[in-house]
């Protein structure tokens, strides 16, 4: 099931709602709190604990689950900001009957430290006076957990505006936050386990799961099973890599307009030097922009055509205005510099950006980097689960674009494509041994399909 992603004014009405309906304030705290002690014993046991509580509720969260973990057989001590200000908050301190502890040079370490000085209500750096202590425990810990997000982190944008040090898991309250899953806030989350407390957290933003594949219909051909064609251009060891990925990941017939034999590809992959091949009605996706070079030609020519595409790398340069992209059936695959190259500076998060473009073009953009995105025109947002670094490697994008008009060929819709092809190209990924090349990738793919 893909996990929900909702900002933290998303989360914050989706509380009020649950209070007007009748939750009370306190019961929800409860709920958190009970569920980050929980992870957390789970994750490293009942062991020596600090919990640093700030003011707010992600303060209150770290009362209750201190009480609990000292129900659990756990020693634990907490040391705070100051005295609670946010209702429910106040409530949990005074559940906690041992001494409090100030934040400052002299707060002893621990093994484990427990991290709820700030969640989604961080507006600002945190003090440094604050800061410095909280950074010389966390470095001191064996182990970090936070709750909700890793304090010094921005809820919605993925910033960091106080670096304390990374987590090795962060717990998080009802849905993710786009900060779990955006560079460069996603990094410093470790593992990152989701905990029910109770709210209805659907969302048109998800973390994006394991794809349902298409079925394979045992009366087909492989027309049925998706064609993809690749257009060739300057550099044609790019497109061999987009049209060998394409193939193996499950298109029934991969075929390359070239005008000169490509090395290297397998014999299965068909190519060809008729222009009128491009007018093949079985066509399931016409992917161009891999290796194109500074052939703005072979984009003129795929967009005269109606076949679904699939834009990526040169391509995305050549484009011009987004308007170009008016009613075409596209899937665009930029990294940072293209997309930067085709939308200009965009404001917002990433995930303002991604979903921007993907309104302004009508198309589904894959906003790759470490934290790539799938937007859709629709306001739907796909965040990738991390993959490897080891995935920032020549051609690794060739085989996600190959991978990626597969899906489209083989039926399934834009979004839905390209959101199956940025898991498989992650998956695949783990899959390798490190350092991988891009062909790796595509010989690993059988294995996570
Ligand atoms: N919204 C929800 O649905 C739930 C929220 N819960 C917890 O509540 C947290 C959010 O609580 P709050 O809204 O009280 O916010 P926080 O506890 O994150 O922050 C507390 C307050 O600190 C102040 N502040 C912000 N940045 C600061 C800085 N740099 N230095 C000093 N003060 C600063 C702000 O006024 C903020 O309201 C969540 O992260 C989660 O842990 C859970 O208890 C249960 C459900
Ligand atoms: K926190």
């Amino acid at each position: 099931m893909a996990r929900p992603i909702l900002t933290a004014t998303e989360m914050r009405r989706l509380e009020q709602h649950a209070f007007e309906a009748g939750t009370d304030e306190y019961a929800l705290m409860e709920r958190a709190g009970a569920a980050l002690a929980e992870a957390t014993l789970r994750f490293a046991g009942a062991r020596e604990t600090l919990v640093l509580v700030g003011k707010g509720n992600n303060g209150g969260d770290g009362y209750v689950a201190a009480r609990l973990l000292v129900e659990a057989g756990a020693s634990v001590r907490i040391a705070a900001v100051g005295e609670p200000t946010a209702d429910s908050a106040k409530l949990a301190a005074k559940d906690w009957s041992r001494p409090v502890e100030a934040i400052d040079e002299n707060t002893a370490p621990a093994d484990l430290v427990l991290d709820c000085l700030f969640g989604t209500g961080l507006t600002r750096p945190i003090d440094e006076d604050i800061a410095e202590p909280a950074r010389r425990l966390f470095t001191a810990a064996r182990r970090v957990v936070a709750c909700d997000l890793p304090s010094g982190i921005e809820s919605d944008t993925g910033a960091i505006l106080t670096d304390l040090g990374p987590a090795d898991l962060t717990v998080t309250m009802g849905a993710l936050k786009p900060a779990h899953r955006l560079s460069p806030a996603m990094q410093a989350c470790g593992r990152v386990a989701s905990a029910a407390i109770g709210l209805e957290t659907q969302s048109d933003w998800f973390e994006i799961a394991e794809p349902d594949l298409p079925a394979l219909d045992a009366q087909g051909h492989k027309f049925d099973r998706g064609m993809v064609h690749c257009l060739s251009g300057a550099m044609p060891g790019a497109i061999a890599l987009s049209a060998h990925a394409a193939a193996r990941a499950g298109a029934g017939y991969v075929r390359v307009s070239t005008s000169r034999m490509i090395d290297g590809l397998p014999s299965s992959v068909v190519q060809t030097e008729d222009a009128g091949a491009l007018d093949d009605e079985r066509i399931g996706c016409l992917l161009v922009g891999p290796g194109m070079g500074d052939i703005p030609p072979l984009l003129t020519v795929a967009l005269t055509k109606t076949h679904p595409l699939v834009l990526d790398a040169d391509a995305l340069r050549h484009v011009g205005e987004p308007d170009r992209l008016a009613g075409h059936d596209a899937i665009l695959t930029p990294h940072e510099g293209e997309f930067r190259a085709l939308f200009g500076d965009l404001v917002g998060s990433k995930a303002d950006r991604a979903l921007l473009a993907a309104q302004q073009t009508q198309c589904v953009i894959v906003y790759k980097g470490p934290d790539t995105l799938v937007a859709a025109p629709d306001g739907r947002l796909g965040f990738a689960p991390p993959a490897p670094a080891a995935l920032a490697t020549a051609g690794a994008g060739d085989v996600l674009s190959g991978i990626i008009a597969a899906m489209r060929a083989r039926g399934m819709e834009p979004f839905e494509a390209a959101c199956a092809g940025v898991w498989l190209h992650g998956r695949a990924a783990e899959a390798c041994d490190i350092p991988f090349i891009a062909d790796d990738l595509i010989a690993a793919l059988p294995d996570v399909m």
